[in-house]
């Protein structure tokens, strides 16, 4: 029986990450992690990384990541793997966010939010990412129907990469950058969506410089994804500097740093706990 409204996608993964741990797990299998795990560059290769990561993962994860990149290299045939990793780790408990960052005009963003949220949607998952290049009122109706249907859309707001900070920090006609700007307006779309429910959630690298701390401000109570950790050179014990006093808002979130312990499923286990373990201890303020 399915209950509405929905419980918001906030108040789950809060109950998740108190369970398990606040740790996201990015399925990126490139052509180098296939290699690495011995596996062909194939749509079998491919579905023998998801189901091997997803018995390792077992039970013990709040949340995964598949990057939708890495599926859609492989076409048609990719996609219908992304549909059944995303339904086991469904049937584990574990929320799925798809990382796919869409970002067009409002018409179009309708049609992308249809295929992500809901269950007689393509994808039915919990969580999507997405841009706000053609602007942040291009997103409302996502944001909406993210909250519809109990799930949440994060708008990337202060990437991970080193090549989005002229981008994002751009001042623009009234002082703020334009990072602070989508801040200002992601916060607004969540006080409009209603108390507590927090539909849009934030994409903030762990790799970004204190600086940045005004951002994380300005976005009130939402989510933050906090890709960075591991390949791209964040650690764990960079999250205080930018996220300490916000860190039941905290996704950490990592890909390779994991994924390189394969194709063994006992190190896989290993390595996962090893990114769990740090990011409990920073969501409890250890
Ligand atoms: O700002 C961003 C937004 C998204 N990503 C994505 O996260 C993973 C990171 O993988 P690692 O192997 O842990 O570096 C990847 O899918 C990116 O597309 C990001 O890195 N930064």
């Amino acid at each position: 029986m399915t209950t509405f409204p929905p419980p918001s996608f906030a108040d789950r993964f809060q109950q998740r990450a108190d369970e398990r741990s606040p740790f996201c797990l990015g399925l990126d299998p490139s052509r180098d992690v296939l290699a690495r795990w011995n596996l062909p560059d194939t749509v079998q290769g491919l579905s023998d990384f998801c189901e091997r990561l997803a018995d390792a993962a077992g039970e013990t994860l709040a949340m995964v990541k598949p990057q939708s990149a890495f599926f859609e290299r492989h076409g048609p045939e990719g996609l219908v793997v992304l549909q059944r990793v995303l339904k086991r780790f469904r049937a584990a408990g574990t929320l799925t966010l798809l990382d796919v960052k869409r970002g067009d005009i409002g018409s179009t963003m309708d049609a992308y939010a249809q295929s992500l949220f809901g269950k007689d949607s393509a994808y039915d998952v919990d969580a999507a990412t997405f841009t706000a290049y053609l602007g942040l009122g291009a997103l409302a109706k996502t944001v909406e129907l993210a909250r519809y249907h109990g799930a949440c859309a994060f708008i990337v707001v202060r990437s991970s990469n080193p090549e989005g900070e002229p981008l994002q920090n751009a001042v623009g006609k009234d002082g703020r950058t334009v990072a602070q700007a989508v801040a200002d307006g992601l916060r607004k779309l969540n006080d409009k969506a209603g108390r507590g429910l927090y539909p849009a959630g934030a994409v903030m690298g762990a790799t970004l410089p204190p600086a940045d701390r005004d951002v994380v401000e300005r976005l009130g109570g939402a989510l933050m994804l906090t890709p960075g950790i591991g390949s791209q050179g964040a650690g764990f014990g960079d999250l205080p500097k930018l996220f300490s006093g916000r860190e039941r808002q905290v996704i950490p979130t990592a890909a390779r740093s994991v994924l390189e312990a394969g194709p063994d499923v006992a190190a896989l286990k290993r390595a996962l706990e090893a990114h769990q373990a740090p990011s409990r201890s920073f969501r409890e303020g250890a």
